[in-house]
C-alpha cells in the first residue's frame, strides 16, 4: 500500500512547481526521463504554467496516460492538446498506441473521474493489478457524454512501475471517492491502483 500525502487547496502554480521539482530531481540522476500525464480538463492550465518553467524539455518525454481514439487534431484528443502546449518548448511527446512499449516513468501524474476511473481504466473494464499487457484498448460503459469514444490506456502494472505518483483531483465529490479508495472502502480502479502502488503518492485535492 502506498504512502499518501494529501495537499488540499493548492493553486495550479504550486502544482506546476511540484512537477518541475520532481522532474529536476529525476534529471539530476538520469540524462533523460519520462513522465505520464492525464487528459480530461484539469491538467491543461497546469501544463501552460509548466511550459514556462526552466526545465530542460528536450530531455523529457511526455506520454499521455490514456487517450481517446480520435485524430490528433480532434478536440477530444489528449495527445493533441499536450503536444500543442509542450512540444513548442522542446518536450518529446509520445502518442499512446495499443502497441506502445511504455518506459519506466519518473512521475505518473493521474486524474480521477467521479466514478473512480484513472487513466481510461473505467470500472466496467475491470482493471487488474497483474494485467500482462502494458496498454489496453477499452470501451467505457457508460460512455462519458463529453468524450464518447473508445480509449487506449496504460494498465495498472505500467503505472505501478513508476517511481512516484501524483493525483490532481478537483471537487468534493471526487475527494470522497478518493478517500474511500485509500481507506479500502471501495474496489474502484483508483482503489486497486493504490493498493498495488508501494511508493510515494501525493494527492492535490
Ligand atoms: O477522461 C478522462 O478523465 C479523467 C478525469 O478528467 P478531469 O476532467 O476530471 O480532469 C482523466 O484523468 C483522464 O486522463 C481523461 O482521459
Amino acid at each position: 500500500m502506498s504512502q499518501i500525502e494529501i495537499i488540499a487547496g493548492a493553486e495550479n502554480g504550486a502544482i506546476a512547481a511540484f512537477v518541475a521539482e520532481r522532474l529536476h530531481a529525476a534529471l539530476a540522476v538520469s540524462a533523460e526521463v519520462a513522465i505520464t500525464v492525464p487528459g480530461g480538463s484539469t491538467p491543461f492550465p497546469i501544463f501552460e504554467i509548466l511550459a514556462q518553467s526552466d526545465l530542460p524539455w528536450p530531455r523529457i518525454s511526455v506520454w499521455p496516460g490514456d487517450d481517446r481514439i480520435v485524430a490528433e487534431d480532434h478536440a477530444a484528443s489528449n495527445v493533441g492538446k499536450i503536444r500543442a502546449l509542450l512540444e513548442p518548448v522542446g518536450a518529446k511527446i509520445v502518442p499512446l498506441t495499443e502497441t506502445a512499449r511504455p518506459p519506466h516513468f519518473a512521475l505518473a501524474w493521474l486524474g480521477m473521474g467521479g466514478d473512480g476511473h484513472i487513466a481510461s481504466l473505467f470500472p466496467n473494464t475491470d482493471p487488474q493489478v497483474d494485467d500482462p499487457s502494458p496498454v489496453r484498448r477499452l470501451t467505457p460503459d457508460p460512455l462519458p457524454p463529453e468524450a464518447p469514444f473508445d480509449r487506449v490506456s496504460l494498465t495498472i502494472p505500467s503505472l505501478v512501475a513508476s517511481d512516484e505518483v501524483m493525483f490532481v483531483i478537483r471537487g468534493a465529490d471526487k475527494r470522497l471517492v478518493f478517500d474511500a479508495a485509500r481507506a479500502g472502502e471501495n474496489d474502484l480502479p483508483v482503489a486497486r491502483f493504490l493498493s498495488a502502488f508501494p511508493r510515494r503518492v501525493t494527492c492535490f485535492c
